[in-house]
């Protein structure tokens, strides 16, 4: 098993009188990967990242950051949250001179210049005069140029032009690749997930529903099709059945060899992601590799 970036147990969070925002939750996060956390609106996604981040303290379990809390974790992990909160009055060329300031012996100038060039964002520009997409490259430039072991990073591509976002997709992952930083992501856009992440964790209503490699996610699932029920597929786990011009069409976990009358075929990230975000309830699957291991010493 490779290091741990992050590592939860019985992990919960409440805000005021207010339904848990993440409840139970108990997961592995290997060292060096890239990993999507996904799910509906209002799923906790933010505030998993939030309570990583060092910036919310959880309400019950345990949470470990690059082995030790959170807060200790703070120099060692950069956090663009989902507003991208910098100081307006700042021109962009101050608030990078600040990222050094405030990170010095690890800033990497050249690199979060570079950011911001690429962009065509004029550094004497002040950031209240920057545009949405703007902001969004100069929060990354300063997660970037801070050179940190993990870049918690809440839908960092949301507001950003089709083609900024290739170019900076592709700096982080150039980056992530030769530093070996783990980068967790938050996004809505499966296929910016496909094409860049490698682990995955699926969050809805407060819980952890998928945990694990995406690869052996994808071959922990069928997606079946055949000209008969969807009773006939009880030996297996159902996630979700639906009738189809075809008959039935199904994402199962399968139990062992599945029937010759049913089509079988391994299925897509998108598959596997609406199935499961149309089915909150199909039992969740954490693989070996996204488990915590027993015994392990978590601290608060
Ligand atoms: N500061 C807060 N005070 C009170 N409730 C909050 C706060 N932040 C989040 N919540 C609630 O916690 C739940 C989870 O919110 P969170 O922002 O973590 O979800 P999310 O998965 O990031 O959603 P989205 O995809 O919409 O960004 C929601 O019900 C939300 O209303």
């Amino acid at each position: 098993m490779t290091g741990t970036a992050i590592e939860a147990a019985a992990l919960s969070k409440t805000y005021g009188r207010r339904a848990p925002a993440l409840h139970d939750c108990t997961f592995r996060l290997p060292a060096g990967r890239i990993c999507a956390v996904v799910g509906p609106n209002g799923a906790g996604k933010s505030t998993l990242l939030a309570l990583a981040a060092g910036l919310a303290r959880p309400t019950a379990g345990r949470l470990t950051v690059l082995g030790t809390t959170p807060a200790a974790a703070r120099a060692r992990l950069a956090y663009v949250a989902q507003d991208k909160p910098l100081h307006p009055q700042l021109s962009v060329a101050d608030t990078l001179r600040l990222g050094a300031e405030l990170n010095p012996g690890r800033w990497d100038a050249a690199l979060a210049g570079r950011v911001v060039a690429e962009g065509e964002v004029d550094p004497g520009v002040r950031v209240r005069a920057l545009s949405g997409g703007q902001r969004t490259r100069v929060a990354l430039a300063l997660a970037l140029g801070k050179r940190a072991e993990l870049l918690l990073l809440d839908e960092p591509m949301a507001d950003l032009d089709p083609l900024a976002r290739h170019q900076l997709m592709g700096t982080l992952m150039a980056q992530a690749a030769e530093h070996g930083t783990t980068v967790v992501m938050s996004s809505h856009i499966v296929g910016e997930l496909a094409d860049s992440c490698d682990q995955l964790l699926l969050v809805s209503g407060g819980r952890i529903r998928l945990g694990g490699p995406i690869d052996d996610l994808l071959a922990a699932h069928s997606l079946v099709t055949g000209r008969r029920p969807a009773a006939g597929l009880a030996p297996h786990t159902v996630v979700e059945s639906r009738a189809s011009g075809r008959g039935t069409t199904a994402l199962i976990r399968p139990a062992g060899p599945v029937d010759a009358g049913w089509e079988a075929r391994e299925p897509s990230l998108e598959d596997l992601l609406l199935a499961h975000l149309r089915s909150p309830d199909a039992p969740a699957l954490l693989t070996e590799d996204a488990s915590p291991a027993t015994g392990n010493e978590v601290t608060a």
